[in-house]
């Protein structure tokens, strides 16, 4: 937890007019105004500490196995590195970071202080005065050469350094779109990325264009956004590594409050590359309802013994008009197509954040995050808000628990997103997920729709499949079962993105309004499903099975001081 301290005896002199801030390890110096500290990104800096100090253990069973050897040797022969005089990566040596736009240095000192195996630390900004206080922060944290201040426009030390740093961290304010080519050359093999975005209101879709101007991919902008936000970011920085013979793993990829934050894994190889529009799509959303469909936008077709040949995607993946209500589509994209996470680290990570508990002041958070996260399903992209279609429909909401059921005894997966709490991730055909609330609301009857509109072409249909709304056991998540708080309340009101330290032009200050708004919204379906979690457990078990679940919850403290 991050606490406000006066100097203690024997502690470091706080110099005249400072007060100092603690996260974790680092105690940096702050003097009033200082936007340099933004508590709200204490789970941003905890997830990222705890990637990174799992990328290091990762990383030395590959020096000790032999395969970052080879890899370093493969993609040294396509130049990766050459310019630089890169080495290939010995065991115990540890891992060199880079972090680009690192503001007061907290990040850095944090990494440097907590994370065994990082070898040395380069804290980067471009404003020459936050510099002198990141180096009275390193200075103040006695960690000697561990941490290296620079200044300089990171992408400039990133193309100096190409292929030299192990790990490259990337935390703007806004958007990280012009850094990103720089950043893809900068990461050693296999090396690891690790970038915020808090441009959502770009991302998410209200001002499509310039989505499309900063990351060549056009967002659609539906309750889907944030898993979106995420696919977009992705599709740029594989299409920035394809032009380096390069390509991306993602490993974790968050959203999160007010931002999002991908870690992945950099790779060179020709031929992979030759697969990135397969691993690309577009969405096709029907512009009557909440339906949406992808169309990759390359295929790779097998030909006989190992030729493989590459050809354009083909489509349109829909007729002309919506199935369910006659209306038209947008095509939005491209997005990443693949998976969002690497479930073996998912797994591996919340295992580890688990041991570490007491050492991240964030840790409930972080714990909740990746519980959903690992229980994800991790190849179907996007989903669903089932209020939002009960809107559609004009109809009250089934619980979450017996939609769910209904999918699963259709013979269907489903499962919830850490993106949205009101998110439904399902491999169901739309036909089959619309048959289902067909039968709902034939059960549940509702006012006549309006003539035209889509409940009407909607309800107008019989539904071909009976849904069985009896309770699948599968329908709850194993997190809730165990009474894990899946979307922790924030701390307090307004828990976003600092402005800027100089003033911000009036559409910079809306944009910041409109991401808050977002995190607003988030933080009250957050409350509606912990509100409908209740609702469950008293409807399931009687109260006092309720009071009981309640009482295993984890305590939901603020996470900062
Ligand atoms: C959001 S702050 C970084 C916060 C920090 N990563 C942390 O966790 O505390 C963004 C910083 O990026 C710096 N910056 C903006 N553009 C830059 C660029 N092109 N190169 C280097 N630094 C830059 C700004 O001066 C600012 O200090």
């Amino acid at each position: 937890m991050a606490t406000d301290a006066a100097a203690q005896p024997g502690a470091k002199t706080v110099p005249e007019g400072f007060t100092e801030r603690t996260e974790g390890k680092a105690t940096i110096l702050q003097r009033a105004n200082d936007v340099f500290f933004n508590p709200a990104q204490v789970v941003n800096r905890d997830m990222s500490l705890s990637v990174l100090k799992y990328f290091i253990a990762q990383r030395e069973k590959e020096i000790e196995s032999g395969a970052a050897k080879k890899a370093f040797q493969k993609a040294a022969n396509q130049g990766v590195g050459k310019a630089a005089g890169a080495k290939a990566p010995v065991a115990g040596e540890g891992v060199r970071v880079l972090e680009g736009l690192a503001a007061s240095g907290l990040r850095a000192i944090r990494y440097a202080k907590e994370v065994e195996g990082v070898r040395e630390v380069v804290a980067n900004d471009l404003d020459p005065s936050v510099v002198e206080s990141m180096k009275r922060n390193i200075e103040h944290n006695d960690i000697g050469h561990k941490v290296t201040p620079s200044v300089g426009d990171a992408r400039l030390v990133m193309l100096q350094n190409s292929g030299l740093f192990d790990a490259v961290d990337l935390d703007p304010y806004g958007s990280p779109s012009i850094l990103l080519d720089s950043a893809v050359q900068a990461v050693s093999e296999g090396g690891l990325l690790l970038v915020t975005a808090t441009d959502m209101a770009v991302l998410c879709g209200n001002n499509g264009e310039a989505c499309y101007a900063k990351y060549a991919s056009y967002p659609l902008h539906k309750p889907y956004c944030h898993e979106m936000a995420l696919r977009i970011l992705l599709a740029s920085l594989e299409q920035h590594a394809a032009r380096y013979k390069r390509y991306i793993v993602p490993i974790l990829s968050l959203s999160i409050d007010f931002y999002i934050r991908v870690f992945v894994r950099v790779y060179t190889s020709a031929a992979e590359v030759k697969n990135c529009a397969t691993r690309l799509g577009y969405v096709w959303q029907s512009t009557g309802c909440d339906s949406y469909y992808w169309q990759r936008v390359g295929r790779r077709l097998l030909k006989g013994g190992n030729s493989v040949k590459y050809a354009p995607g083909v489509g349109p993946a829909v007729p002309q008009q919506c199935a369910e209500t006659g209306s038209g589509f947008q095509l939005g994209g491209p997005f990443w197509a693949e998976p969002l996470h690497d479930p073996q680290w998912v797994a591996g990570l919340l295992a580890q954040v688990k041991r570490d508990k007491a050492i991240l002041p964030g840790y409930n958070k972080v714990h909740s995050i990746l519980t959903n996260v690992s229980e994800e399903l991790n190849d179907v992209p996007l989903y669903f808000n089932l209020h939002d279609m009960c809107k559609t429909l004009r109809t009250s909401a089934p619980r979450s628990e017996v939609f769910r059921s209904a999918l699963i005894n259709a013979g269907y997966r489903v499962s919830g997103t850490h993106a949205n709490p009101l998110g439904v991730k399902t491999d169901a055909p739309w036909d089959v997920i619309w048959d289902i609330m067909r039968c709902w609301v034939k059960e549940h009857p509702v006012k006549p729709p309006q003539p035209g509109s889509a409940a009407e072409k909607i309800l107008s249909k019989e539904p071909e499949l009976k849904a069985d709304f009896s309770r699948a056991q599968a329908a709850v998540s194993k997190a809730k079962q165990k009474g894990v708080t899946r979307f922790p309340q924030n701390p307090e009101a307004n828990w976003g993105p600092k402005p800027r330290h100089k003033r911000q032009a009036p559409q910079q200050q809306q944009q910041q309004q409109q991401q808050q708004a977002t995190a607003a919204q988030e933080d009250g379906a957050a409350a509606e499903e912990q509100q409908e979690q209740q609702q469950e457990q008293a409807a399931n078990g009687g109260a006092a099975a309720a009071a009981a679940e309640t009482m295993e919850e984890e305590p939901q403290q603020p996470q900062q001081a």
